[in-house]
């Protein structure tokens, strides 16, 4: 099913990128959402036009994204299959124009992501996972398979720009032995791992369902793994509240 569908979501993503980048380094008015986080024009716009492609690819499947109204678990609950969106990921990066902000497109199957596309508007570049359930890397047409790397030395992590004054992680961290960390904004940092370029992405703050959908799937193709404090795979669609566990993302099956 999605091996078919891979060319219109890279049409799709493609397009929404264009409208995203036609707007960055833009002044846009800024709405702060309830979670404390930045929604724009870009993100409403984003989410508009994801939302009119994949109605009309797959009629009969639920889709949720980000800026999508509530929908009580009591409903939600009733899905076995879905899309789940972010139509923006990395608003903040987006505003602060650090290039490193992406969207998001997973599908869901009895609580697990099957598929995952990332793109990220500004390199042109497209991580997806196929009916094998492989990861590939896609840029100006050129097709690379996405393989994790075995561990650097020193471990290479990679984190968000707002985690590095959590306590838990700096803690965490600690016990890492010899690293080397850098930041990195959006689920671009499941990207990097699945190419390769990080082993370690450890995530103690806040975030969403649809901020690890796409990128789990993406690196579990690629060989890689994330399992929350419990060492189990994330479940989606299970609760009402839709924040994502403490997490532990890996270039480990
Ligand atoms: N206080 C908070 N509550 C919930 N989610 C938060 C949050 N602060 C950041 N996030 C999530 O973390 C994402 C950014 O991740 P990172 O910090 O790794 O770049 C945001 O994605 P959006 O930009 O799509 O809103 C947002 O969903
Ligand atoms: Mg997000």
């Amino acid at each position: 099913m999605f091996d078919l569908l891979i060319p219109p979501l890279i049409r799709l993503t493609t397009q929404v990128g264009s409208m995203i980048m036609s707007l960055y380094k833009s002044e846009l008015d800024i709405k702060i959402k309830l979670d404390e986080t930045p929604l724009t024009i870009a993100d409403k716009n984003a989410h508009e036009l994801i939302i009119e492609a994949l109605s009309k690819l797959t009629p009969n499947t639920p889709i949720f994204s980000e800026e999508s109204e509530i929908i009580e678990f009591s409903e939600r609950s009733k899905w076995h299959e879905y899309w789940l969106i972010d139509p923006l990921d990395g608003t903040r990066d987006f505003l602060e124009q650090t290039g490193e902000f992406c969207i998001c497109i997973a599908y869901i199957k009895q609580h697990r992501p099957i598929f995952g596309m990332i793109y990220a508007p500004l390199s042109k570049t497209h991580y997806y996972t196929t009916d094998v359930n492989k990861a590939f890397k896609q840029q100006e047409d050129v097709i690379q398979p996405l393989n994790v790397h075995t561990n650097h030395h020193p471990l290479k992590i990679v984190i968000g720009h707002c985690s590095s004054h959590n306590e838990q992680l700096q803690n965490h961290l600690g016990e890492c032995g010899t690293y080397k960390v850098s930041q990195l904004g959006s689920a671009l940092k499941f990207c990097t791992i699945a190419e390769g370029r990080y082993d370690y992405y450890p995530r103690f703050g806040p975030c969403s369902e649809w901020d690890t959908a796409a990128g789990v799937c993406i690196l579990q193709g690629a060989g890689g793994s994330v399992v929350s404090q419990d060492g189990k795979p994330l479940s989606y669609n299970t609760k009402d509240d839709l924040t994502s566990p403490i997490f532990f993302a890996s270039n480990k099956s």
